[in-house]
């Protein structure tokens, strides 16, 4: 059995919290042999634990304690991601992810997708980048007083070019730089472009979503200091096309969205920065999570 995750890009600009897309960089888990102990085998470096206290397995023994269920069995597992970790991709989401449906193959707990979806809001806090996770494609929606609203619809037609830094930057940081609190008639604004971007959005509309997603208030403006990328990548948009340009997830990824015909040359002019990090084209995922079983 191998449970696939899609990576995530959360925020879209004053989406912060609520809006995230799934793109096709993917995390897999494999279930190879029942033994005596839990080992993960994984591709992702001597940092990331190989046993229990794998964010993959404490989110399974979470699970199992929230359904008040107990496994009896304790397996070999096989992990790898091609989703680079504290990069503002979605990685340890996916993790999350494919831990849940772990519980729920592993314990046959029947989850619905908005079972799973209350599950991982309850462990990540915010449904931006678990949602898409989950059902792939765009997803926008709400957590609030533990109560999940989400709606899935398809993203307009277009590509993507993220920079991904060399430099990690874990999203507990970047939300230490987050205000308290924001001004009621800043936050009415930070809303307004919100939903405006939301429309856009639904309604196609590439051009507009492009302009208001650079004007976010909510989040961008605190940590762009964090990520001086954003700006250098934001002006290389202006010039040669890109529909926009956003921090993707808590970053430091600048994420540019562009048409297939622009991105040739985009990807040119950033390669010509010389900036450090890796730079990615990627396409949206429109399923999300999904289980493949062995043939019998
Ligand atoms: N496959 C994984 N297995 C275990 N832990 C992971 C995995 N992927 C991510 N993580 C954990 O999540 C952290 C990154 O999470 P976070 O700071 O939210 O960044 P991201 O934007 O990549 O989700 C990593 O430093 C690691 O502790
Ligand atoms: N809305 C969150 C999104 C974090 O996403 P990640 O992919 O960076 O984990 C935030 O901006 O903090």
């Amino acid at each position: 059995m191998k449970i696939i995750v899609p990576a995530t890009s959360a925020n879209l600009g004053a989406g912060f919290d609520s809006i995230g897309i799934a793109l096709n960089l993917y995390l897999t888990v494999e279930v190879l042999e029942r033994q005596d102990f839990w080992q993960i085998d994984h591709n992702l470096g001597s940092e990331i634990a190989t046993d229990e206290n794998n964010l993959l397995l404490t989110t399974l023994f979470d699970v199992l304690s929230a359904k008040k269920t107990v496994l009896s069995a304790k397996y070999h597992l096989k992990m790898t991601s091609a989703i680079p970790l504290a990069r503002g991709l979605g990685s340890s989401s996916s993790v999350i992810v494919a831990g849940i449906e772990l519980a729920n193959q592993l314990a046959d707990l029947k989850l619905s997708p908005t079972e799973k979806l209350d599950l991982a809001c309850q462990i990540e806090g915010h449904p931006d980048n678990v949602a898409p996770a989950i059902f792939g494609n765009l997803v926008v929606a709400s957590t609030v007083d533990t109560v999940t609203n989400t709606i899935k619809a398809a993203f307009p037609n277009c590509k993507f070019l993220a920079f991904v830094p060399h430099h990690e930057l874990k999203t507990v940081e970047s939300r230490k730089v987050l205000p308290e609190v924001l001004p009621y008639k800043e936050a009415v604004a930070a809303s307004a472009i919100a939903n405006v971007l939301t429309a856009s959005l639904l309604t196609g509309d590439l051009e507009t979503a492009g302009q208001v997603l650079e004007t976010d208030r909510f989040h961008e403006i605190y940590r762009a200091a964090l990520i001086p990328e954003l700006a250098i990548l934001r002006e290389i948009g202006h010039q040669f096309g890109a529909y926009g340009t956003y921090l993707s997830g808590a970053g430091p990824t600048v994420m540019l969205l562009c048409s297939d015909e622009k991105r040739p040359l985009l990807l040119e002019k950033i390669k010509a920065t010389q900036l450090k990090g890796e730079i990615y084209a990627l396409e949206i995922d429109t399923k999300g999570l999904r289980v493949e079983k062995n043939l019998p």
